[in-house]
């Protein structure tokens, strides 16, 4: 048993993950980052006092094997930050039930589990340090709904959801927000015409990148004010 109280970040070793992992390290906590697949980012995030940890939330099994080494290696938890997710869609997933599936296990089912799962140990961090945080990440088409995206856009509603019934359960000692982005930063293979269309959905046509993610983060981490609250990160896209 270790006497460090880490905030986990699930999914932590590329893009927004990661980013956060590397501001939250330089801001002072102990950070815990889960990965999937071994990236060159894990080396440097050893490096700068971070500990990786395998965890595959694609099954019942891979969220309880997580959970179980947590357990056995921690008694307290600064917070945890549900980063881990696909982007999945309906036109490269054509099995529906295959897809809807693995939406909901990975953004509602290991989330749940989790934060049922370390109660205790989130109450013995808020006790030592005063601040205990859970933050969902989802997204802005949890509230509107995505043509593309059907079963991702209803599971992020999902994890939306959950804010409120953790909020309730674990005030007043664990704060559990949610941030909810819109466009943060494209892929490589986003061609001019995608990046175009996607930069004009928005009121500030900007893909603004990883820091906007971290700096909402870090707002979320330092107020001691705010609940069962949703952090929106969308450019005004809801004014479009
Ligand atoms: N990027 C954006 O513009 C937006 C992002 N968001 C949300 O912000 C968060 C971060 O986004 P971004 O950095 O782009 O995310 P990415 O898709 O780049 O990374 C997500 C991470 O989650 C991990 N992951 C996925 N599935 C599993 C699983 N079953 N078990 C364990 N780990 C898993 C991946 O690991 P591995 O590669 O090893 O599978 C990866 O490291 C996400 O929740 C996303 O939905 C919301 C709106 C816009
Ligand atoms: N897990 C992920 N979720 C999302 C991603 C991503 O790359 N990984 N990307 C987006 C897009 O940026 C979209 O918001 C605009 O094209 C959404 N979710």
């Amino acid at each position: 048993m270790t006497c460090t109280m880490p905030i986990i970040i699930t999914g932590g070793a590329q893009r927004l993950g990661l980013a956060c992992a590397k501001a939250l390290l330089a801001d002072g906590f102990d950070v815990l980052v889960t990965y999937r697949a071994t990236k060159p980012s894990l080396a440097l995030l050893e490096e700068l006092g971070a500990r990786c940890m395998y965890a595959d939330f694609s099954s019942f099994e891979g969220v309880e094997s997580f959970i179980r080494h947590i357990k056995q290696d921690y008694s307290a938890l600064r917070g945890i930050i549900h980063n881990a997710s696909e982007w999945d869609s309906e036109a490269i997933s054509p099995d529906p039930r295959q897809l809807m599936e693995k939406m909901w296990q990975v953004h509602v089912f290991a989330p749940y589990r989790m934060n049922l799962a370390f109660e205790a140990l989130l109450y013995a961090g808020f006790e030592c340090l005063g601040k205990a945080d859970i933050i969902h990440m989802t997204d802005y088409v949890a509230e509107k709904g995505s043509d593309k995206h059907i079963a991702y856009a209803s599971s992020k509603a999902g994890l939306a959801n959950l804010t409120y019934s953790f909020a309730k359960r674990f005030a007043p000692k664990v704060k559990v927000n949610s941030i909810a982005p819109s466009l943060l930063m494209f892929h490589p293979e986003d061609d001019a015409d995608y990046r175009e269309k996607a930069l004009n959905k928005s009121l500030l046509h900007q893909a603004p990148g990883e820091k906007e993610g971290v700096l909402a983060v870090q707002y979320v981490l330092t107020n001691s004010y705010m609940t069962g609250r949703t952090l929106s990160l969308d450019g005004g896209r809801h004014l479009v």
